[in-house]
């Protein structure tokens, strides 16, 4: 950067052709890692300015590939670009973009979900929870395959303020599957609501941006891309743990085509089931007949409040998990019969 603020002018080397990549790359060769590249800096511009202003940022960008999406944020005037690329056939050419852009890029070999983000950035840019965002962005066009366990992750780190969220409110701008952009931003009773659609908006202003269409990647994967921006909230709607709303959320979309009750009651031993399904549908004064798409923010806030209620008055309630229950039932079931056959005969098949 000069002495002025202003960043010294440069001129990044351009993008691999799609030629040049797939003899590069071996493209055809990696579509399993969902490497699918999006080359038109016309789009990447586009997705980059959903970030908001990037002048003078800090930006950790996921997956940076042939650095498409890496030029439009460094035009974007991020003055300090960190990126985290798996695939290590990538790092020679975004070593060429870092000497092109003198100390605004910095490559990390590695893979995002087990990178240490709270690490990469000074402790100068944090920002009280309660102000405005730290003038740090993630920014991803990210592999399908990691898109959602990484967001599961990043929203649990949201919950926490741990990992990208140790320097306040980070806001994040991802690419997704268009499905799976859809569920994150779906409101109550469309179609796509699901557990997506609450573990973000319970925790985040979520934002569906814009569409882009398979064709314009390369490879043309056989889905259509969302971009998704999101920023955490100042107070999220639901103030209890992580993991307990994850695990209502998670039962009652379980059977999202039937009554609600019927998968709150899979939080329950199947001994107490009915007993305890009452008292909680009854003490959240939520219907029981309604369908999971129906429910409320609000409505999941008050069952996650008076399920922590019951957790604290009956311990054992937090770690069950009906599945564990129905696997000792059906070892039990096998162990009555092995013993019900006399020695030396084999059960008959059925
Ligand atoms: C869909 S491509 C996008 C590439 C580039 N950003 C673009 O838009 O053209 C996904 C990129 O993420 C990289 N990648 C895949 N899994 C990763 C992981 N776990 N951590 C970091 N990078 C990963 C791939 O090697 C690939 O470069």
């Amino acid at each position: 950067m000069a002495a002025s603020g202003k960043i010294a002018s440069f001129r990044l080397p351009p993008l691999p052709t799609v030629g040049e990549l797939i003899k590069l790359y071996s493209l055809r060769a990696e579509k399993q890692l969902s490497q699918n590249f999006l080359l038109d800096l016309r789009l990447t511009d586009k997705l980059v300015r959903q970030a908001g202003n990037l002048n003078n940022a800090h930006v950790c960008e996921v997956g940076p590939g042939p650095g498409g999406l890496t030029r439009s944020i460094l035009n974007a005037g991020a003055t300090d670009l960190l990126v985290v690329e798996k695939d290590s056939r990538f790092i020679p050419g975004l070593k060429l973009l870092s000497e092109a852009a003198p100390g605004r890029l910095r490559i990390v070999h590695g893979d995002i979900l087990t990178y240490r983000m709270d690490r990469g950035f000074p402790g100068s840019i944090c920002q009280p929870w309660e102000e405005d965002p730290p003038n740090l962005h993630i920014i991803g066009n990210l592999p399908f395959s990691v898109s959602t366990p990484l967001i599961i992750s990043w929203l649990e780190n949201i919950a926490n303020r741990t990992g990208p969220f140790a320097y306040g409110r980070t806001q994040l701008t991802l690419t997704f599957q268009k499905e799976v952009a859809q569920r994150l931003t779906a409101s109550t009773k469309s179609k796509q609501r699901s557990r997506l659609s609450i573990m973000a908006q319970y925790l985040c202003t979520v934002h569906h941006c814009f569409t882009i269409p398979g064709k314009a990647f390369v490879p043309k994967p056989k889905v259509d891309v969302g971009v998704v921006h999101f920023t955490p909230l100042v107070q999220p709607h639901i103030q209890q743990p992580f993991k307990l709303v994850e695990k209502i959320v998670r039962n009652i979309f379980q059977f999202r085509r039937k009554h609600c009750h019927r998968g709150i009651g899979m939080l329950f031993p199947e001994a107490r089931r009915d007993a305890f399904t009452e008292e909680l549908m009854c003490k959240a004064d939520v219907e029981p007949t309604m369908r999971p798409i129906e429910l409320t923010i609000p409505h999941i806030k008050a069952l996650a409040d008076v399920y922590a209620e019951m957790c604290a008055r009956e311990p054992l309630l937090l770690g069950y998990d009906f599945r564990e229950e129905l696997r000792l039932k059906h070892l039990d079931k096998q162990r009555a019969t092995l013993k019900a056959v006399p020695r030396g005969t084999a059960p008959s098949p059925e």
